[in-house]
């Protein structure tokens, strides 16, 4: 089916409590590199007859002024003649929003129109880290304004432009306190990617960008797509924070996977890949994937201390306080099983983790035994895979 379609079979996207209130309306965070078609696509969202009711909160309205929209202002006691947000009521039943005022005012006044629409897509500017953000939807509960008691974190959705997605990747050196690139953080962060501006470039291109994702953020799914033209199913329900991804799910081999860091003791040089290991090692990050046994409840625990010396300390407890190598997660996630039987999904943005049963939340999932943890960040290199191992190997 094409994307343009409505579709069949339009969800609920709301979560609702037992008296049929609202419970939390999921919220999707676009992030991407500059240029890379974030607007493209939200334009196509808030013009295309999808079927869905969707908010989308912009930096500007730019692009969307020549949409066929009808303006709405809301009127709150600050603000009485509703003049400091702008509100747009589109044709497909979406609502477009801009952010004049800092955004969780805009997200608060969006909430006063809470039921005229299912979901919320947050974008951010071209070069925003989407960790922090997501950060502050995903701990619902500790929200100051208590906007988490209203809206849930359904996942970060990133668009990396084809043409210069590679280039942008290698040479960004824009940095935070970490030294890591902002694309890089971006790609780190997102649940799904958006490789868009296929048509522009040939497929090498393509693998290539591609590879060079992968091997930043090897669990979220990479879309190809033109101008933007994506199934909004597969940005609007990913539950990335509530279910274990796919790529976790399947079947894991009994080896260790590693992406290769300039640390390694082995060499490179049987690497299928046509992207050099030395691309990402430059910027400094990776992921690790380690494969879980069935873990006793005394591997649990002790997985459970070493994540928290990990994410909160930075660093592994083989090394000491005042190690020189940096460690730093920005995105973990993890499914694995106990001795017991009982499925575990383990999700964490930068220092904040949850690890949740995944019983009665999605039925008779196939978690397979052999489970899998996955780091993305800086500093992963043999030490701390080794130290991960011997957590999740010894008695
Ligand atoms: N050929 C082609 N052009 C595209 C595609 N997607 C977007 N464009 C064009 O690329 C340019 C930039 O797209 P935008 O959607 O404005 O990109 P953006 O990410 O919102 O840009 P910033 O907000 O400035 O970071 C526009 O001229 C689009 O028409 C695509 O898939 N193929």
């Amino acid at each position: 089916m094409s994307p343009t379609d409505v579709e069949d079979d339009i969800p609920e996207l709301i979560q609702y409590d037992e008296r049929g209130e609202v419970k939390h309306v999921p919220l999707t965070i676009i992030c991407g590199f500059l240029g890379a078609g974030k607007s493209t696509l939200l334009k196509r969202i808030l013009t295309e007859k999808h079927g869905y009711k969707i908010a989308v909160i912009m930096n500007e309205f730019g692009d969307t002024a020549d949409i066929e929209a009808k303006a709405i202002n809301i009127a709150s006691e600050d603000d009485p003649m509703g003049e400091s947000e702008e509100f747009l009521e589109l044709a497909n039943g979406c609502l477009c929003c801009s952010i004049k005022d800092s955004g969780i005012a805009a997200i608060e006044k969006l909430m006063e129109k809470k039921g005229a629409f299912d979901h919320i897509i947050l974008e951010t500017t071209g070069l925003a880290d989407p960790g922090p953000i997501a950060g502050m939807f995903w701990h619902n509960e500790e929200f100051p304004s208590g906007l988490g008691r209203d809206i849930a974190l359904d996942g970060v959705v990133c668009v990396v432009d084809a043409v210069f997605g590679q280039q942008q990747m290698e040479e960004d050196h824009s940095s935070d306190g970490l030294n890591i690139g902002e694309s890089l953080r971006q790609i780190a962060g997102s649940d799904v990617i958006i490789l868009n501006k296929v048509d522009l470039v040939n497929p090498e291109q393509v693998v290539l960008t591609e590879d060079l994702i992968k091997r930043v953020n090897p669990t979220a799914p990479v879309h190809h797509t033109i101008r933007g033209e994506i199934a909004l199913k597969n940005i609007l329900e990913l539950q990335a924070y509530t279910k274990a991804p796919e790529a976790i799910l399947q079947h894991s081999s009994t080896s260790s996977q590693h992406v290769h860091t300039s640390n390694c003791s082995h060499d490179h040089e049987d690497e299928q890949s046509s992207v050099k290991a030395t691309h990402y090692e430059l910027r400094g990050i990776s992921s690790l994937q380690v494969s879980c046994p069935v873990l006793s409840q005394n591997q649990f625990d002790r997985l459970d201390v070493w994540l928290r010396e990990v994410l909160w300390e930075s660093r592994i407890p083989e090394r000491s306080s005042g190690s020189e190598t940096e460690l730093q997660v920005l995105r973990c996630k993890g499914a694995f099983t106990l001795e017991d039987g009982r499925h575990f999904v383990l999700q964490g943005v930068r220092n904040m983790y949850d690890v949740n049963e995944l019983a009665g939340k999605q039925g008779d999932v196939d978690v397979p035994d052999i489970g899998k943890i996955v780091l993305i960040g800086k500093g992963l290199d043999n030490d701390v895979r080794n130290s991960l191992e011997s957590v999740l190997k010894g008695q």
